[in-house]
């Protein structure tokens, strides 16, 4: 199928001639649930994508689908199931690991969640110097992006505590966001699968000791999220305060559950509720929907049809909402982590080439700044814009239709792109003449026919931020799939981290670096010269 998809795209046509017939947006595009997805400004045609769609059903996407939702282990490198689609299951019926229902223990850990969040929310739980008014989540990777981002994403319905994230182990990180807060009125989260991740550690441990600088039991102002409850013990957080979930929940998939729990602080369980009935909702368009006609099977196509087939090295997700300000960098974990992988699930070279680059910026912003190379850069990079019909302003409604405006523009700047003659015309009736004429003409020419796709919704609420999420994590997952790919494991982390762990004590000024690689030391010894 392969070498069919690359004879389709040895004779792809001008995408704009698609247009010509009429009915080319009615049939490339897919809606569910009020989201609507259009990805007719691709040089796809309509037997191009049949065999795209057939690129799937050999891949028996749909099988690995059903396996997926039924709690079969298709996380085979770990042995695990992948069930991140139970967290938000709310009405759904009982979802099996190794025979029995892990739906009970999911409402029991979403229960607690909600009873907690309320009592901080309301007061009734205090710091030891009266009401919670700010969480600091300390996590890393699938532990802090989708909180992040879907705090930010969220804030016109935060009416909790402020929320803030550490991450990083730069101190800086620490030290900028704390700056300011009351440690007697401060909650802080813990959030870490596995409660061993040197950078969370390290954070959670630094926070304790400022913490304890304060008030005379930090302990108390603490709450840990994870799957290790022997090390959330070790760490003197109480049981009470313990959010468990299972190795059945990949971290960068995690938000949903425990790993949620400063977004439930923030915008409330009712909002967050939603928030997962969003993700459910499209959970359920991907399991009925007709592989054709499905929202998360078209936008792995339309992915696998311009990185593997066309071979366009990155992918751009430009949302025209400035609160998805951090959606770019936590599909930068979940698509990269996911699926940059050279070995298919049993062991053997993936055939394609994997990836895309997954990068990004809210519009306007990156008009400003990166959308000149993909207009007249040489490399073609394909766009996915997102816009809201509303925003949450009315009363800068004006500013609403400006940020359409420009959305609508980009992509139809992108597929119509300007010829030498139109640029030659416009430079001339104003006045321009000769040789120069001609040169500055060609810096006015814009290639086209590069691709797009337009995701639409009404207007960013916890429902919809669900629908977004989850559209886009079974995107990974179909990809995945095509590729041969175990989308749930990430051993190419690995490596990195064990070095990191054995460098600590290189860094020390007068380490012994005699058992240091040279291209290490080297450097090492450079820093220690300028402190
Ligand atoms: O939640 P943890 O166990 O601290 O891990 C944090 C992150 O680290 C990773 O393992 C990658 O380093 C991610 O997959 C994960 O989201």
């Amino acid at each position: 199928m392969w070498d069919v998809l690359k004879a389709h795209q040895a004779q792809a046509p001008r995408i704009v001639d698609l247009f010509e017939d009429g009915g080319r947006s009615e049939a490339f595009s897919i809606t569910a649930d009020g989201l609507y997805f259009d990805y007719a400004k691709t040089d796809i045609t309509e037997a191009c994508w049949e065999d795209l769609v057939r690129l799937a059903e050999q891949a028996e996407v749909a099988k690995w689908r059903d396996s997926m939702f039924a709690g079969e282990k298709i996380n085979v490198t770990e042995d695990r199931a992948v069930l991140h689609t139970a967290l938000r299951n709310l009405d759904g019926g009982p979802v099996e690991v190794d025979g029995e229902d892990v739906m009970p223990g999911v409402k029991e850990v979403l229960a607690k969640m909600g009873d907690f969040a309320e009592a901080v929310r309301s007061g009734e739980f205090k710091g030891q110097g009266g009401k919670i008014t700010d969480v600091v989540n300390i996590g890393i990777g699938g532990s802090d992006l989708g909180p992040v981002m879907a705090t930010i994403a969220l804030k016109p319905y935060a009416d909790g505590p402020r929320t803030h994230f550490i991450s990083n182990v730069d101190g800086a990180d620490l030290a900028d966001t704390l700056d300011g807060l009351d440690p007697a009125t401060t909650l802080v989260l813990v959030a870490s699968k596995t409660f061993t991740t040197q950078e969370t550690m390290m954070n959670a441990t630094s926070v304790r000791d400022w913490m304890a600088k304060s008030v005379s039991d930090p302990a108390a102002q603490f709450a840990a999220i994870s799957t290790n409850l022997e090390a959330t013990a070790a760490f003197g957080i109480p049981a009470e305060r313990v959010f468990g979930f299972e190795d059945w929940v990949g971290g960068r998939y995690s938000m949903w559950g425990p790993i949620g729990l400063s977004i439930m602080l923030a915008i409330g369980t009712n909002d967050f509720n939603d928030f997962l009935r969003g993700a459910q909702a499209m959970d359920q368009h991907f399991v009925t929907a007709d592989l054709s006609q499905n929202m998360p099977i078209a936008l792995a196509l339309v992915g696998i049809w311009h990185h593997q087939i066309h071979g366009h090295a990155t992918r751009a997700v430009l949302p025209y909402e400035q609160r998805l300000l951090r959606f770019p960098a936590y599909l930068q974990q979940m698509e990269m982590e996911s699926n940059g992988k050279s070995v298919t699930r049993d062991g053997k070279e993936v055939s394609q080439t994997v990836g895309p680059i997954v990068w990004g910026e809210p519009g306007t912003n990156g008009q400003h700044a990166f959308y000149q190379l993909i207009h007249q850069g040489k490399q073609v990079v394909p766009c996915e814009f997102m816009v809201g019909a509303e925003g949450h302003e009315p009363e800068l409604a004006h500013h609403h239709k400006a940020i359409l405006a420009n959305c609508l523009a980009q992509s139809e700047a992108l597929l119509l792109g300007r010829s030498y003659e139109v640029a030659k015309e416009r430079m001339a009736a104003a006045g321009h003449e000769g040789e120069a004429l001609e040169a500055h003409a060609m810096q006015r020419v814009f290639a086209g026919n590069r691709p797009s796709t337009t995701l639409v919704y009404q207007k960013l609420t916890p429902f919809v931020l669900g629908q977004i999420v989850a559209l886009y994590e079974h995107r990974v997952f179909v990809e995945g799939v095509i590729l041969g790919i175990n989308s749930y494991d990430q051993w190419g982390v690995e490596l990195g981290k064990e070095l990191a762990n054995k460098l600590l004590p290189a860094v020390e000024v007068d380490a012994d670096l005699s058992e240091v690689h040279p291209a290490t030391s080297a450097i090492i010894s450079k820093i220690n010269a300028l402190r």
